[in-house]
C-alpha cells in the first residue's frame, strides 16, 4: 500500500490534477465525508487527511509514504528526514509581515523598538528579525493572526498573503516580504527505497504534470 497525506481545502484540491496525471481518482470527496482514510481506484493506493502542518510528521514517521505540504510548513517542521523531489507549484502565497495601516513600522525599526509579532511561524518570524537586527518578542497564535494588530496584542504579524483581501477588509498593510510560498511533494525517504518501483512512476508523473499547465495556481 501506498499511502499519501493531503490536508483538505486547497491543497486537496489542487493535488487532484496531479493525482489524475498518475492515473489516482480518490473514491470520496473528503469535505463531504467524516472519513480520514480515503480509497482511490487503485487498490494500492489510498489518502490520509491530516493537518496541513502535520503531513510533514506523518511522512517523517512513515506513517504516509508521500504528503504534499506548503514551504511554510516545512520549514517551520525543519524537514527532517524528509526528501523534497518537487515544487509543484500549487498552493501559492507569500510570507510576509503587516501591520496596521499608519503604524509608522519603518520608524519604529529604525527608532530600535522592541517589536511585540504575533505569528503561526514562529521559526520563520524569529529568523527574519534576527537577520534585521530587530528586538521582537513574538506571540504563538493559530490562526486570525489579522486580529492580533487590531486589537492590541501585537504590533504587527507575519502571515501569508495571497490576494491580500484578508489584510484589506482588516485595514492591514504588507510591510515587508520575507519569501515565496508553494507547496512540495515530501517523500519519506525509506519508503522511497522499499517501494520505489511503484513510488518512482508517481513522482516521474506528477513532474511531468507541473510543465505541462495541467495545475492551475
Ligand atoms: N491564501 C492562500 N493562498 C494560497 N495558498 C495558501 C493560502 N493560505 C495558505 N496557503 C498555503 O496552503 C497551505 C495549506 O493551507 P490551509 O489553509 O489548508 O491550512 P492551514 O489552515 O494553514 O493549516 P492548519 O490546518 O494546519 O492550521 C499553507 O501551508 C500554505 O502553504
Ligand atoms: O491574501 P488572501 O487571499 O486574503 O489570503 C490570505 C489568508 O489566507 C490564509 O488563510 P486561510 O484562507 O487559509 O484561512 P485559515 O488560515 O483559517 O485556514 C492566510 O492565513 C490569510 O489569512
Amino acid at each position: 500500500m501506498i499511502t499519501i497525506a493531503l490536508s483538505k481545502g486547497r491543497i486537496f484540491e489542487e493535488t487532484l490534477p496531479l493525482l489524475a496525471a498518475a492515473g489516482i481518482t480518490p473514491a470520496e470527496d473528503p469535505e463531504a465525508s467524516r472519513k480520514l482514510i480515503i480509497g482511490t481506484n487503485r487498490d494500492d493506493v489510498r489518502l490520509i487527511i491530516v493537518r496541513a502542518s502535520d503531513v510533514p510528521t506523518y511522512v517523517e514517521y512513515g506513517a504516509a509514504d508521500l504528503g504534499v505540504a506548503g514551504r511554510d510548513v516545512l520549514i517551520e517542521h525543519g524537514g527532517a528526514g524528509l526528501y523534497q523531489p518537487l515544487d509543484l507549484e500549487i498552493a501559492k502565497c507569500r510570507l510576509m509581515v503587516a501591520t496596521r495601516n499608519g503604524f509608522d513600522y519603518d520608524g519604529a525599526v529604525r527608532q530600535g523598538a522592541r517589536l511585540k509579532i504575533a505569528t503561526k511561524y514562529v521559526q520563520q518570524a524569529r529568523e527574519h528579525f534576527a537577520a534585521k537586527g530587530v528586538h521582537v518578542d513574538v506571540i504563538k497564535l493559530y490562526g486570525s493572526m489579522e486580529l492580533a494588530p487590531l486589537v492590541g496584542l501585537a504590533d504587527a504579524i507575519v502571515d501569508l498573503v495571497s490576494t491580500g483581501g484578508t489584510l484589506k477588509a482588516n485595514d492591514l498593510v504588507a510591510v515587508e516580504h520575507i519569501r515565496d510560498i508553494s507547496s512540495r511533494l515530501v517523500v519519506n525517504q525509506a519508503a522511497l527505497k522499499l517501494k520505489e518501483e511503484r513510488i518512482q512512476p508517481m513522482l516521474d508523473a506528477f513532474a511531468g504534470a507541473i510543465g505541462s499547465g495541467a495545475i492551475g495556481q
